[in-house]
């Protein structure tokens, strides 16, 4: 039995993939009357709904979104509306063509008052004949990146009237009489961007990377090249220590984040029911692990799906190796669902405000259970003596935790000191982000780790499982720690000489994970069809699939028009001049 269940793989539905997102955004937004009537139609497909939140001039600062919604009392009517060239919806999924509906997010304008950014579900293509309603103007936005199957579109409101009960109303409502009922917080409507970063890691993102590592590994093993010894055959590349050094710790990240995508859904699954029930007492929390992590995952997906194709030389560079699309397709979930700058700035907004609860002595209420270590007792240097004192996960994770803790600390310290010496806070804010976003990729590498090690505490009825995955644990925290070196170093924490003890255990672990390598990439169950690439059959025919792979492509079955157009009179031009 494998180890992971035949992963989901949208890529053949990713059409669908907004109507997901739609449906996420629904469940968490509306009313239960509003789920019993729109969800049952995306279930059915009798409608196709995207989830159209950015504009032409604005994706990440949402308070500035410009499409209005403003309520008309005397029709219990909302008119929706794009005011400016920049308020045009753009981008959002399956809007250039298909979608029948858009849950659109907009200013509310009711009570004479603007109440910030609220969910509006907007028909925008008539289910007869597909043709855009009145006031609508849609279309595609253009070639892109990659994406190329999800048809992203723009979408111009022009004065587009829906009915009162078209306002997604979990948490605020407006009455017949045009009065706005609060029933959540600033920020409830923020809550669907949550959902989705929670449930695209393990439905997009963390995918992307195990096929790559399939792909790279399989073909590691298959491909052989030069010699270690001139009378010795050619080796496998994956027998050269710098090939383990590239593509061993992308696949203990990706076993690593197959364990924080569970926690982390896990913990939303813990705190959305009291969230859906207005205890909004763990969103922040929930906010910040959940953006922290959205970002931390897909940049270390996209540089690991990168390393993997760079990896398989001048094949790794065809669309047959199916590595170049995997590496496209995973750079846009940087972007998308929230920038990762500004997603890690998020959760390092959630540490400065932790680290100053665990300053206040006075404070009567706990730390959130992911910053728990700041208040946690602190080593002020690091006892590992020996490569197996590395190999131990409760002292790589101290570790992990002290630099956090300290990379913290002074960020907190920089910005006071900014405002001490007369910086209002926003600008100190600003001048300290770079030390922010430090502090933040530190602590969500410090969870990553937490999380893998107690994943591996549940395995001990499997000891030969544990063993593998307690490998690939060690090389993760280790390859982090050495990748990270002067944050050890900085305080004292890991002398010059602990760096190379652990740099030992490190390298000793290739060699040993070097041995299962192909067992955990079989683990991850892709099919050769799910894979799609020549170099990564199960079967190994690498060159065999090359070469009729070759063959097949259009440009070899349709004939050569460029000679007829252009070689043939170009040689019949030198010809008649020799
Ligand atoms: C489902 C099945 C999936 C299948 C999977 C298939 C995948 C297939 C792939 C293709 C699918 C692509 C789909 C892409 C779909 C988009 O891309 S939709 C568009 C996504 N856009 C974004 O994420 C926008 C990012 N920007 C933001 O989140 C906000 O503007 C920012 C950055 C948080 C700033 O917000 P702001 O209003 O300026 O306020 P700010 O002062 O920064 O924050 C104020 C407070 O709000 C809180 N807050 C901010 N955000 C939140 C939040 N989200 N929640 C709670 N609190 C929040 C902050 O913590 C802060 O709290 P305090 O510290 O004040 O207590
Ligand atoms: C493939 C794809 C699919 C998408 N699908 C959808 C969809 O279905 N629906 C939808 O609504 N949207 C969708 N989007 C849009 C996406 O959500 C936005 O592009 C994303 O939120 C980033 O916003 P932006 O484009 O405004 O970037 P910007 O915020 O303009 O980013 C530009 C630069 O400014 C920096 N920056 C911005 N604000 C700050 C700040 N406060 N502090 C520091 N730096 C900052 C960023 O870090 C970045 O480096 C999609 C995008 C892509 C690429």
């Amino acid at each position: 039995m494998s180890y992971f269940p035949q992963q989901r793989s949208l890529s053949g539905d990713l059409g669908l993939a907004l109507q997901f997102v739609f449906q996420k955004a629904l469940r968490s937004l509306g009313s239960e009357e509003q789920i019993a009537r729109w969800d049952p139609l995306c279930n059915k497909l009798q409608i196709l709904a995207t989830y159209a939140q950015t504009e032409l001039g604005h994706g990440t600062y949402l308070q500035g979104l410009e499409t209005e919604a403003t309520y008309d009392a005397a029709t219990q009517e909302f008119v929706v509306h794009s005011p400016t060239l920049t308020a045009i919806k753009w981008w959002p999924g399956d809007l250039g063509r298909s979608a029948t509906h858009a849950l659109v997010q907009a200013q509310l304008i009711c009570s004479g008052a603007q109440q910030g950014m609220h969910a509006f579900i907007v028909p925008i293509r008539s289910l007869e004949d597909h043709s855009p309603l009145p006031g609508i103007t849609v279309g595609d936005i253009g070639p892109k990146m990659d994406f190329d199957h999800s048809d992203n579109g723009f979408l111009q409101l022009d004065h587009v009237r829906i009915p009162r009960e078209n306002m997604l109303s979990r948490f605020a409502q407006v009455l017949p009489d045009g009065t706005y009922i609060k029933l959540g917080t600033a920020k409830s409507n923020y809550l669907s961007m949550v959902v989705v970063r929670v449930d695209m890691l393990s439905n997009e993102v963390i995918p992307l990377l195990q096929k790559a590592c399939v792909i790279a590994i399989r073909y590691s093993v298959i491909r052989h090249q030069s010699r270690l010894r001139p009378s010795d055959p050619e080796v496998k590349v994956l027998d050269y220590q710098t090939q383990q050094q590239k593509l061993f710790p992308p696949l203990a990240k990706a076993y690593a984040f197959h364990f924080v995508a569970k926690s982390l859904l896990e913990f939303f699954h813990r705190s959305y029911s009291s969230i859906l029930d207005r205890d909004f007492r763990l969103l922040p929390e929930l906010h910040a692990l959940s953006a922290g992590m959205k970002a931390l995952v897909s940049d270390f997906c996209v540089q690991g799906a990168e390393l993997c194709r760079r990896a398989c030389g001048g094949h790794g560079y065809s669309k047959l190796s199916g590595l170049p699309s995997l590496v496209t397709r995973v750079t846009a979930s940087c972007t998308y669902e929230g920038e990762n700058t500004v997603l890690y700035l998020q959760t390092a907004r959630f540490l400065v405000k932790s680290y100053l609860q665990a300053q206040e002595s006075t404070s009567q209420r706990s730390l959130p259970q992911s910053v728990a270590y700041l208040t946690a007792p602190d080593l002020a240097k690091c006892p590992a003596q020996n490569v197996a004192d590395f190999l131990h996960p409760e002292l790589y994770t101290t570790a992990w935790a002290h630099v956090a803790a300290r990379l913290i600390k002074d960020s907190v310290h920089h910005l006071q000191t900014l405002m001490q010496s007369g910086a209002d806070r926003h600008e100190a804010w600003n001048q300290t982000t770079v030390i922010h976003l430090q502090a933040a990729k530190a602590h969500l590498y410090y969870v990553t780790v937490k999380i893998f090690t107690e994943a591996l505490e549940k395995l001990e009825n499997q000891p030969a499982i544990q063993q593998v995955l307690k490998r690939l644990c060690d090389l993760y925290a280790l390859h982090g720690i050495m990748t990270n070196t002067g944050d050890f170093l900085h305080d004292g924490f890991l002398s010059g000489a602990q760096i190379d003890v652990a740099r030992k255990a490190y390298l000793d672990l290739l060699l040993l994970i070097r041995k299962d390598a192909v067992l955990l990439t079989d683990a991850f169950d892709f099919t050769d069809q799910c894979l799609n690439s020549a170099l990564g059959c199960y079967d190994g025919n690498v060159y065999e699939r090359l070469f009729q792979w070759a063959q097949r492509s259009p440009t070899n079955t349709q004939g050569n028009p460029a000679y007829e157009k252009y070689i043939r009179p170009l040689l019949q031009g030198w010809r008649s001049r020799l």
